[in-house]
């Protein structure tokens, strides 16, 4: 299903829009509760990814398949592994047997699992033959995936000596870390992480009765931080449930907004974003994205949309993503008729005038080319292929554009 937006203009009085829970904290929180019942969760992510995470924690099947979701499938990688008398095929789409993932086959083998690859070395599908793990000790490259690491801290717990890992070389995506440890100890767990050693201790009784509320997703909250970007001096959107201080590293989201002339006020759960001033056309926007790459699509296209130049660094995780996010990006852009250069880890788009309208993007199985692209039709009519790919991470994308002003027939 393609959508073809006409151009649009957001309500001048400031909707609120309920944003699912974050499925970062939702996909860690499931598979902490599978460790430990007593876990309860409120607000959870109803995104695709937290779908296939919670059908596959409860399923009984050989064969397990979680279609795009990369930290179901980092996550699951451990869960199973651990499991003692289990054997299990983890799966998932085509792309996800294009994603690395011997970082953290190579890691849990040294603690004594049983892994192997069911067709390239490296790659999912992997047949995982549960044990109980009695190693602790294990050092992992820090800089391809947080991912990695945040799955071996979440079983670690469970784990008969508990774990120390060292992470090798410049570490990536550190707010995903910090998250896990922080749900952890939010539950009773003991960690330390000093220099660049982690270290959990283990939790093998169980932890109290409790209920854990998710904060609403802040990569989803991106998209309307771009929307009030692109719109006239006054407009505001107020979005729920937030915090000001998050466990969740996109919401520095509320700093780096202020460089696009939108301001971010918390009152109670709410966040109240208002556009505060017009941005310069000279001012150049350049940040170091290494420790929030999911809202790199959405920055790029904001500043395109204002006609500034915009340099991004800190982007080689983008590669590995749902598709490679830098040369999707390059190629949507010039389309567009943006000038924009990219390498393995950075993108440099030039100051432009305007961009051509009713241009189609692709979304390349990426709910956020979908998802950072819309917010154009506030300057021209766009069109996006393949629009139900938002489901990744936020299913009612769609439903919310239009409460907010946005014109386009499903
Ligand atoms: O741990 C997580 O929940 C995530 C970590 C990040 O991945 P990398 O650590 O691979 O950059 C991020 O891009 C992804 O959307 C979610
Ligand atoms: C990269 C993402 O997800 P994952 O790696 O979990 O598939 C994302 O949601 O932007």
């Amino acid at each position: 299903m393609d959508i073809h937006l006409q151009k649009s203009e957001l309500y001048k009085e400031s909707v609120t829009l309920e944003i699912t829970g974050s499925k970062s904290e939702t996909n860690r929180l499931l598979l902490l509760q599978a460790l430990y019942p007593a876990l309860r969760i409120e607000n959870a992510s109803n995104s695709d990814d937290s779908k296939v995470m919670t059908q596959a924690l409860s399923s009984n099947t050989l064969v397990v398949d979680i279609h795009h979701a990369g930290t179901a499938m980092r996550f699951l990688t451990a869960y199973f592994a651990m499991k003692a008398g289990k054997t299990v095929t983890l799966t998932g789409s085509q792309r996800m047997t294009e994603r690395p993932i011997e970082i953290l086959v190579n890691a849990l083998d040294v603690l004594g699992a049983d892994i192997s690859y069911q067709n390239h070395n490296g790659f999912p599908p992997l047949v995982i033959k549960g044990k109980s793990l009695v190693k602790h000790k294990v050092s992992l490259q820090a800089n391809v995936s947080s991912q990695y690491i945040s799955a071996l801290l979440l079983i670690a717990p469970q784990l008969k000596n508990g774990l120390e890992l060292t992470l090798q070389g410049t570490m990536t995506s550190v707010p995903y870390i910090k998250m896990t440890l922080d749900l952890l100890e939010q539950i009773g767990v003991e960690t330390t992480f000093q220099n660049q050693v982690i270290t959990v201790f283990p939790k093998p009784d169980g932890v109290e009765q409790q209920t854990i509320v998710v904060e609403s997703d802040w990569s989803s909250a991106s998209y309307f931080y771009s929307c009030v970007a692109l719109s006239s001096v006054g407009t505001s959107i107020t979005l729920k449930s937030y915090k000001k201080t998050s466990l969740q590293g996109d919401s520095v989201l509320a700093e780096l907004y202020k460089e696009f002339g939108v301001s971010s006020k918390f009152r109670d759960h709410s966040l109240i974003l208002t556009k505060t001033e017009e941005v310069e056309k000279d001012t150049g926007i350049a940040f170091n994205l290494a420790n929030a790459p999911d809202i790199a699509q959405t920055i790029t296209v904001t500043a395109l949309g204002l006609g500034l130049s915009c340099d991004l660094t800190g982007l080689h995780t983008l590669k590995i993503k749902e598709t490679d996010r830098l040369e999707a990006l390059k190629t949507e852009i010039e389309k567009l008729g943006g000038k924009i250069n990219v390498t393995e880890s950075s993108l440099h788009l030039a100051k432009n005038e305007k961009c051509n309208p009713d241009i189609s993007i692709a979304t390349y199985n990426d709910h956020r080319m979908a998802m950072a692209f819309a917010p154009l039709a506030l300057k021209i009519p766009i069109r996006i292929e393949d629009a139900s790919v938002v489901s990744k991470s936020y299913p009612e994308f769609w439903d919310d554009l239009k409460r907010i002003g946005f014109h386009f027939n499903k």
